[in-house]
């Protein structure tokens, strides 16, 4: 491998599963060295991970980047959106942090919308309807359920928030990120006094928001971190924010992300306000706008059944009348938090690889549905949707997009879109381009485009029928009865 030509920069993605680092090579976009920690997820009825267990998953993941980390002269963190941490006097974490996909908070969530003047008022107000998953339905839920912790709580901060914070010493978030919160007025983009006051979350526990181009902070002294005391601190961004800048993303081309969640979005000039809820209207990391709708269940989903029935996850077979809803984690997209998974259609000749392919349809159905809603109105739709994160992989999910979409279908070869956005906030930072741009020069979009096929309309009116006549079932919790 030749030298590096320009500086070195690290870009880390700190999402669900995993802690990924990158360490890029600003003048090519050549990643240089690569690094990955897994992190554990609860399961149960919530889904918590201790914040420590992030930063020694990044101190790991950039050990594994060797020399060239330490080399860096900027880094920047992307990472999972909306989780509620919670820090006492010394920093350290009042509980584990309540996760994106953690669904206890619904009831809150349903009564803050009555409570807050109703959908249309939220969405107007910060651009989303707050379901389970934004960060200020968790310290509600927080706040009723664990008054202690609330008490104990001296700084309220975002996973990408906190791990950047261990870097600098200061707290800080940026707009990608802190628009999923659910207390950030997107029209005005500052904190929503009303908002925090009805919740009881005094703005004094928030990190201070970093404007596009700013620099956080400076690494402090750290015994753990290869990074040089003073090395420049990027705002780091929402993971999905990040991807978009990992991208390059122009208005209207639209991503399907699949992992733990299964994220559409595009980036827009227009600010989002969607009463329906389907939508969220997160703002991205440049300025622009990042309309954005997320199911709770995709890649784990279609895993677990395929080890359920001992099955490769690549050994579909095609379906004709068999249906799966694969809500086995309650369901954000549609919006229902209490649902599982539902199966219709099961015959003494269905083969495990039918109802494999169900899961994948499943899946792909409920994102595809909020694609046209994430779209503009104007865009063009034979633009290819750009296929990242990584279930993009599997040629199932590649091919079941394709044939449920009808639409082009591109596979970026670049793996790690959330991390190299990040990279490219932190490359920004030093050279004074766009991050955006940054992205663009590198290529990192560049892949295969697999031509459009006909759109399989059939199966998709066929899971809108089962999704719709199974409304009262979704509705309820099984373990309910
Ligand atoms: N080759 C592959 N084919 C299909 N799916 C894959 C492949 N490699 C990884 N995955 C899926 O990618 C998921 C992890 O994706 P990732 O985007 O890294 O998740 P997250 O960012 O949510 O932690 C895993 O759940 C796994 O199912
Ligand atoms: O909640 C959302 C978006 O609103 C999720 O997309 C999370 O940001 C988690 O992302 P992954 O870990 O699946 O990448």
């Amino acid at each position: 491998m030749s030298a590096a030509e320009g500086p070195l920069v690290v870009g880390v993605d700190t999402s669900t599963q995993s802690t990924k680092a990158l360490v890029v090579d600003v003048s090519t976009g050549r990643v240089v060295a690569s690094g990955q920690a897994p992190h554990t997820v609860t399961s149960g009825a919530g889904r918590e991970s201790d914040p420590r267990q992030w930063y020694d998953a990044l101190c790991e993941a950039l050990r594994q980047c060797g020399e060239p980390a330490r080399e860096a002269a900027a880094v920047s963190i992307g990472g999972q959106q909306h989780g509620l941490v919670t820090l006492d006097e010394r920093g350290e974490p009042v509980r584990p942090a309540l996760l994106w996909n953690d669904v206890r908070s619904a009831p809150q969530a349903r009564r803050l919308t009555e409570e807050l003047g109703g959908a249309k008022v939220w969405a107007d107000r910060t651009g989303s309807v707050p379901t389970a998953s934004f960060t200020v339905t968790k310290w509600a839920w927080l706040a009723e359920n664990e008054p202690e912790s609330v008490r104990a709580t001296r700084a309220v901060r975002l996973p990408h928030d906190y791990l950047t914070e261990r870097l600098t010493g200061q707290g800080t978030t940026d707009r990608g990120d802190v628009s999923g919160t659910g207390w950030w007025a997107s029209a005005t983009e500052t904190y929503d006094a009303g908002i925090l006051e009805h919740v009881g979350l005094d703005p004094a526990l928030l990190p201070r928001v970093v404007r596009p181009g700013e620099v956080a902070g400076t690494v402090r002294d750290s015994h753990d971190l290869p990074f040089s005391k003073g090395t420049l601190v990027a705002p780091g961004t929402g993971d999905n924010a990040a991807a978009a800048l990992g991208l390059g993303l122009l208005p209207g081309a639209p991503v399907l992300s699949l992992g733990t969640s299964g994220t559409v979005y595009a980036v827009s000039r227009r600010r989002p306000a969607d009463p329906t809820g389907t939508v969220a209207g997160f703002a991205d990391a440049h300025g622009d706008w990042l309309p954005l709708a997320c199911t709770l269940n995709c890649t784990l989903a279609v895993d677990k059944l395929a080890s359920l029935l001992g099955l490769d996850r690549e050994a579909v077979e095609p379906v004709s009348n068999l249906t799966f809803l694969p809500f086995l984690d309650g369901e954000r997209t549609p919006n229902l938090p209490h649902a599982s998974g539902v199966l219709h259609g099961l015959r003494h000749d269905t083969t495990p690889g039918q109802l494999l392919q169900a899961a994948y349809d499943g899946a792909v159905h409920a994102l595809l549905g909020a694609l046209d809603l994430v779209l503009d109105e104007d865009a063009d739709r034979s633009v290819p949707l750009l296929l990242i994160g990584g279930g993009a992989r599997g040629t199932a999910w590649q091919q079941t997009v394709r044939r449920l979409s009808g639409r082009p279908v591109q596979v970026p070869e670049a793996k790690e879109l959330v991390a190299l956005g990040a990279a490219a906030q932190a490359a920004g930072l030093l050279t004074g381009e766009d991050p955006a741009a940054v992205a663009r020069r590198w290529n990192t979009a560049r892949g295969p485009v697999l031509d459009a096929v006909d759109r399989d309309d059939e199966t998709l009116a066929r899971i809108s029928g089962v999704l719709s006549d199974a409304a009262p079932l979704l509705e309820r919790s099984p373990e309910a009865h």
